[in-house]
């Protein structure tokens, strides 16, 4: 017999398929149930591995809620397709655990109807069919046929159904792998890179996607470095960095702590603009022909400039974007640091770079080669990577 707070939870849940089998009470429903509060949860406990001397994943201690699209970000090398893998027991953990619905991975009866998950979406058989990859893993995992039909229907794909996966794009691979996660109907969906290869229309699909599975009241987890779609999709972010957690917050609050909100006045009397807010208490900082002014509202700063009948060509807040703010917060973790395609070439870099080995800085903002605003001090995300501990 169900309790009356299970019927609760899964009456909210309308017409999903594991919300039948709690009200008709099946044997998986009624045997081993996690209790109510970590059910559709990611629960992560002291996740660490370590892989010889490289300590991948770092004592990671989260919790992935249902109903919202949780981002997960790191630059590269932080450790996220580790702790991914170890969420689906693809890797064992050094020490710590991860709970999926309040249980390990190894005890979920029938895993793809608890998570599904998008790793690799080039680790599918190429001389199968997408329809015959699909059925494959339906057939191994009790999932009736019509099922691959309405999943190959959902990501797209039923045009080619027939045709080898081998002669797939990126963009089509990535359909057919995330067909695979919705397979089992899942609670909890986890994606490594989702938008990897696809085009503009699919990247809008797939943010379509996770936040329809989100509404639904079902639990996403996404990594991503393509920081203006994650700040488009994600609720919730969980950043790490070699292997660390840096960061488990909200979208909002991550860009507002980790970011300077500031107001950019523009007007025909700068200088005496200039005065009025000094006069006023109100330090600000010429940024060419703008003001920047920390701490005041945009509504105080308008009618300070009126009060003194100055003429404004621009008042407008100005908030840091996502990207900006993860490279802030991730500047003391990024393992990999990469150099502008402008800069010179690496056989000159090499001779021309003091004795220590350390690359040269770089150029000053604003010339060409020069890092975008916040980035830190040794370089950004491009081209030419390049492991400054693997010094030759
Ligand atoms: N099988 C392995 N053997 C040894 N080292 C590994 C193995 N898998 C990962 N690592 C190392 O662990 C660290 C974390 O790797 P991981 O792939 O989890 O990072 P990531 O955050 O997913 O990176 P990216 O964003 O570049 O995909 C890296 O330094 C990587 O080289």
């Amino acid at each position: 017999m169900l309790s009356a707070d299970v019927r609760t939870v899964v009456r909210s849940r309308s017409g999903d398929r594991r919300t039948r089998c709690a009200l008709s009470g099946t044997p998986e429903m009624r045997g081993h149930r996690p209790p109510l509060s970590v059910l559709y949860m990611i629960e992560s406990e002291g996740l660490t591995k370590r892989y010889g001397d490289k300590l991948a994943v770092d004592g990671l201690t989260f919790t992935v809620r249902p109903g919202i699209v949780t981002g997960f970000l790191g630059p590269n090398g932080a450790g996220k397709s580790t702790t991914m893998r170890m969420m689906l027991d693809l890797d064992h953990p050094t020490s710590g655990q991860v709970r999926i619905d309040g249980r390990h991975y190894r005890q979920l009866s029938n895993p793809l109807a608890h998570i599904g998950a998008l790793l690799d979406a080039k680790a599918v058989h190429g001389g199968r069919s997408a329809f015959n990859h699909l059925l494959c893993l339906a057939q191994s995992n009790g999932i009736p046929r019509a099922r691959v039909h309405e999943v190959l229907d959902t990501v797209g794909l039923t045009g080619v159904a027939k045709k080898r996966s081998n002669g797939f794009s990126l963009g089509m691979g990535q359909r057919l792998g995330i067909a695979g996660a919705l397979l089992g109907d899942p609670e909890i969906l986890m994606f490594d890179e989702p938008v990897n290869g696809l085009d503009p229309e699919g990247i809008h699909w797939i943010r379509n996607l996770m936040r329809g599975l989100a509404a639904q009241g079902r639990t996403v987890f996404v990594s991503s470095h393509l920081m203006s779609e994650m700040a488009l999709t994600a609720d919730h972010l969980i950043v790490i960095g070699q292997g660390r957690l840096l960061a488990d917050t909200s979208m909002a609050q991550f860009i507002r702590e980790n970011s300077r909100a500031y107001v950019r006045m523009r007007s025909p009397e700068r200088e005496r603009l200039l005065d009025v807010l000094r006069d006023a208490g109100h330090p600000a900082s010429p940024a060419g022909e703008a003001v920047e002014v920390d701490g005041v509202s945009a509504a105080d700063l308008g009618e300070l400039a009126a009060r003194h009948r100055i003429v404004l060509h621009e008042l407008s807040p100005q908030q840091a974007s996502l990207e900006e703010a993860f490279m802030q917060l991730t500047a003391g973790s990024v393992e990999y640091h990469a150099h502008s395609a402008e800069q010179r070439p690496m056989t000159e870099q090499r001779s021309a770079a003091p004795e220590d080995g350390l690359p040269e800085a770089p150029p000053p903002p604003g010339t060409p080669g020069a890092p975008p605003p916040g980035t830190p001090p040794g370089g950004g995300w491009g081209a030419g990577w390049r492991n400054p501990k693997r010094r030759s």
